[in-house]
């Protein structure tokens, strides 16, 4: 796989790596054939030659039973060795099953186990290691088990970490909608994308487990006669330190290279993956697309998405705060609603609490919250999991971050059908390529085999709207899907999402920061501003009959195509206020040119004309006349910034 490829090569490109690497080798080698070649002499007993020192015959001398001390010491590399592996495997799979376990557990038990995970983390290894030494007995076995389990927390506490990282990336939400288990997300899609990680710790383990497994021994609690390791060659050396001391430097200093190799291998690893991971993520500007066929919303029937009243509030240090509040809207069959609004304004929280992606300790609330005639906030997690994997399709804002790295693209297609449908996973494959057909990557058959990082941004979120139609979506959210692309490759995307709307009669949210997306692609639209939608009209009169001074303020910052290039841009002066920050009255009044005391006294409702154009405003611009509203150039912007630094 292309990962590990990469750090093996970050490995052998560093002369670190390759000493370390070269170390590896010459430990591993001597523990295969250090008892073949020396296995005789090692044991061989001499009385005449009973603890000599350091000659040419025998080079670190001879132990109390003239046996040759130099050849113990390489024999006893495969036991060191071994009996180490073996407890970092131990440590790795009970940590690995502690620090998962919290995942796929009920709620009332995972408090238990994470509680257990931090106080044994707390404890110093090597005092856990002689407390579980002294329980499961003296000799090998036991030193194995208590050093294995003496690991096993740091290894929870790190799976803890790596998988809650994990978790918040966009193909395990994609997996959730597409209503994959717990269970099943756990083993796909999270293990093998914390698994590199987890391997380069387990081989700093080993350098530390050789130490840990001298220790015991040194001290008789592990590896008993007959059988020797260096930890016990140590023990008997430092017995008899003044007449040889060679017979004690010589297994020190084989922990020594051992546990350096491992370490030195596992931290050179660790640096090529780090490097790796810290490289830059290129994110292209957002402009104007071009408009698709947009079919006109069935009257009269159920709609696919009706959010009455919805509130969405996370607790913070300071008390619960609420970036959505209180926003309503519905969405009819085949209908394409598009959401604006400055960063922070709630659009994503709005899309996520409609897919039931909130995770605790955020918290939905709302009037009605119903999806194709089920309401979401009360019916069980089964039943909603189930509708949602076949009914609504998620298209992510990074194309990087939307399928597991790990798995093949087609496989990942493959799932969200086998998951709801029941058929084989021959059939599921050929319905994802046929699906990749029908977004038009070229060569389907061929790049369902590729990974992720195969395909090029534009490409693999095509293959994410492939993903959502291996069902049969009635909605489609797309969450800034065009954000990270460039502006052709911007264009086709928007196109096929027109083209799969038409072909599929799926509705369509659209959320974007480029109104003159939204204008373009969309039936109607909501605008977003703190947390509330401040207008909800037909795209098609957005330049003609908007209404809020916010909206008018956000077209007139659109960039216009012929506009000069060294002209600075235009910005809305100010900032949205925080969610945790909102002032009384309207939260857009100290940015509006128009507000006046009773818009800083107290919020406007959203009110709905016959029409049904709503808006939130307690004196909403009419008319086509060019309108004041409040534009800077972000010139002017920056000199209002410092302006309120130095002040
Ligand atoms: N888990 C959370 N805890 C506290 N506040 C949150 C949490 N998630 C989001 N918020 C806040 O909610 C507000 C709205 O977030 P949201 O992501 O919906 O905005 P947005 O309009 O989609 O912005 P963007 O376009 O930047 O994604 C933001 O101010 C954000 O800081």
């Amino acid at each position: 796989m292309m990962s590990a490829r990469t750090a093996w090569s970050g490995i052998v490109r560093s002369p670190l790596g390759i000493t370390a690497l070269a170390l590896v080798l010459l430990v591993t080698l001597t523990a295969i054939f250090a008892p073949i070649v020396w296995g005789a002499q090692a044991e061989q007993v001499n009385p005449t030659e009973i603890t000599q020192g350091p000659s040419a015959a025998h080079l670190l001398g001879t132990d109390t039973l003239g046996r040759d001390v130099l050849a113990r010491v390489l024999v006893a590399t495969r036991l060191s060795v071994v009996l180490a592996v073996i407890a970092v495997m131990i440590g790795v799979v009970a940590g690995t099953l502690l620090g998962t376990a919290p995942s796929v557990l009920p709620r009332w038990l995972r408090r238990p186990i994470v509680g257990f995970v931090n106080i044994a983390v707390a404890f110093p290894g090597l005092l856990l290691a002689l407390f579980f030494a002294v329980i499961f007995g003296v000799g090998s076995t036991g030193a194995v088990l208590a050093i294995g389990f003496a690991m096993a927390p740091q290894f929870a506490r790190l799976t803890q970490t790596l998988s809650a990282a994990i978790a918040g990336r966009d193909f395990i939400d994609a997996a959730r909608v597409a209503g994959v288990s717990r269970f099943r997300i756990l083993i796909r899609h999270i293990l093998p994308n914390i698994g590199e990680p987890l391997i380069v710790n387990a081989t700093v383990s080993a350098g530390s487990a050789l130490l840990a497994f001298a220790g015991l021994s040194f001290l008789g609690l592990g590896v008993q006669v007959p059988e020797y390791d260096w930890g016990r060659l140590l023990g008997e050396g430092l017995n008899r330190i003044y007449l040889n001391p060679a017979a004690a430097l010589g297994p020190a200093v084989a922990v020594v290279i051992a546990g350096l190799a491992f370490n030195l291998l596992g931290e050179t690893a660790a640096a090529a993956l780090g490097g790796r991971s810290a490289r830059r993520r290129h994110r292209l500007p957002a402009i104007v697309r071009p408009r698709a066929a947009q079919p006109a919303p069935v009257d009269g029937e159920e709609p696919v998405l009706l959010v009455d009243d919805l509130r969405v509030s996370f607790p913070t240090p300071r008390g619960w705060v609420t970036p959505v509040r209180g926003v309503s809207f519905t969405v009819a069959r085949g209908e394409a609603i598009g959401v604006v609004g400055e960063s922070g304004s709630g659009k994503s929280l709005t899309a996520l609490a409609a897919a039931r992606l909130i995770e605790r300790p955020g918290h939905v609330d709302a009037a009605r919250l119903d999806f194709c005639g089920t309401p979401l906030l009360t019916t069980s997690d089964r039943a909603v999991r189930s509708l949602l994997g076949t009914s609504l399709a998620m298209v992510f804002q990074d194309p990087m971050t939307s399928f597991n790295p790990t798995r093949r693209i087609g496989s990942q297609l493959a799932e969200a059908a086998s998951e709801h449908q029941d058929i084989t996973r021959k059939q599921a494959m050929d319905r994802a390529i046929e699906r990749l057909q029908s977004v038009r990557v070229p060569a389907a058959a061929r790049r369902a085999h590729q990974y992720p990082h195969e395909f090029s941004g534009g490409m693999r979120q095509r293959a994410m709207i492939a993903m959502g139609l291996m069902n049969h979506p009635r909605l489609i959210i797309a969450d800034e899907p065009t954000t990270a692309l460039d502006v052709t490759v911007q264009r086709q995307v928007l196109q096929l999402l027109a083209g799969v709307r038409r072909d599929t009669d799926a509705a369509i949210l659209l959320i974007s920061h480029d109104i003159a997306v939204v204008a373009q692609t969309c039936d109607r639209v909501l605008v977003m501003y703190a947390g509330r939608i401040v207008e909800d009209l037909p795209a098609a009169n957005l330049h003609t009959d908007a209404r809020h001074p916010y909206t008018r303020a956000l077209l007139e910052v659109v960039p216009e195509l012929d506009a000069d290039r060294d002209e600075p841009l235009k910005v809305i002066p100010g900032r949205p206020p925080a969610p945790g920050a909102l002032p009384t009255g309207c939260a857009f009044a100290a940015r509006c040119p128009l507000a006046t005391d009773l818009c800083r006294e107290s919020d406007p409702e959203l009110l709905a004309d016959e029409a049904g154009h709503r808006v939130a405003c307690w004196h909403p611009v009419t008319g086509e006349a060019e309108v004041a509203v409040a534009v800077a150039t972000t010139a002017d912007e920056a000199a209002a910034d410092d302006e309120r630094v130095l002040r």
